[in-house]
């Protein structure tokens, strides 16, 4: 029997969000089976560190019902888990700062064969707060 195709979705995850739900159901559309790699706190370094700990956000993410396998990230090399995974797609988020073009050319050096496609935004809503460091700033206005 063929194996499933495997999509690989990653992310910090902090306070989930319906953003992050619609990233991760966006990424589970390019395969049969969703892998999710959940960044360490220590590798979150172009934002303000998460506000829990790497062990709850992987224990959440694990419990949605699209995500298959989720998984705490490398500390050092993010290659690592996706050799161990062998995606044939890795979907990156719609404003997540990694570059599309980067990761090909670092994919192909590292000779795995892989798509690297994009994922799309959830529309605003008045009543959604769709950003982790939104709804952080909503709770210091209110209860700070
Ligand atoms: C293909 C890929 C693999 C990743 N693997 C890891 C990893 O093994 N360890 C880790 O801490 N972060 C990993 N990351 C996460 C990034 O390093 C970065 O922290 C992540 O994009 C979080 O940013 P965001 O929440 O703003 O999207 C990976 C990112 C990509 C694109
Ligand atoms: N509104 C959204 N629509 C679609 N995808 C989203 C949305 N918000 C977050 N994501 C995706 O979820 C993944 C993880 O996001 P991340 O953990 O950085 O959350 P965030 O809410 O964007 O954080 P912050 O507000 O601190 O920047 C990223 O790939 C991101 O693109």
């Amino acid at each position: 029997m063929s194996r499933q195709t495997r999509a690989v979705a990653q992310g910090t995850f902090d306070i989930l969000h319906p953003g992050h739900v619609h990233y991760l159901r966006d990424a589970a559309s390019y395969g049969e089976e969703l892998h999710v790699i959940v960044a360490r706190a220590d590798n979150v370094t172009h934002k303000a560190p998460p506000i829990l700990s790497d062990r709850q956000r992987v224990e959440m993410v694990r419990a949605l019902g699209v995500v298959d396998h989720a998984r705490l990230g490398h500390p050092e090399d993010i290659f690592v888990p996706i050799e161990e995974i062998e995606p044939d797609v890795i979907v990156l988020g719609y404003d997540q700062h990694h570059d599309a073009e980067g990761i090909r050319a670092a994919l192909r050096e590292r000779g795995i064969d892989c798509r690297v496609e994009r994922a799309t935004a959830r529309e605003d809503h008045p009543d959604e707060l769709l950003s982790t460091g939104r709804i952080v700033d909503r709770i210091l206005e209110q209860r700070g």
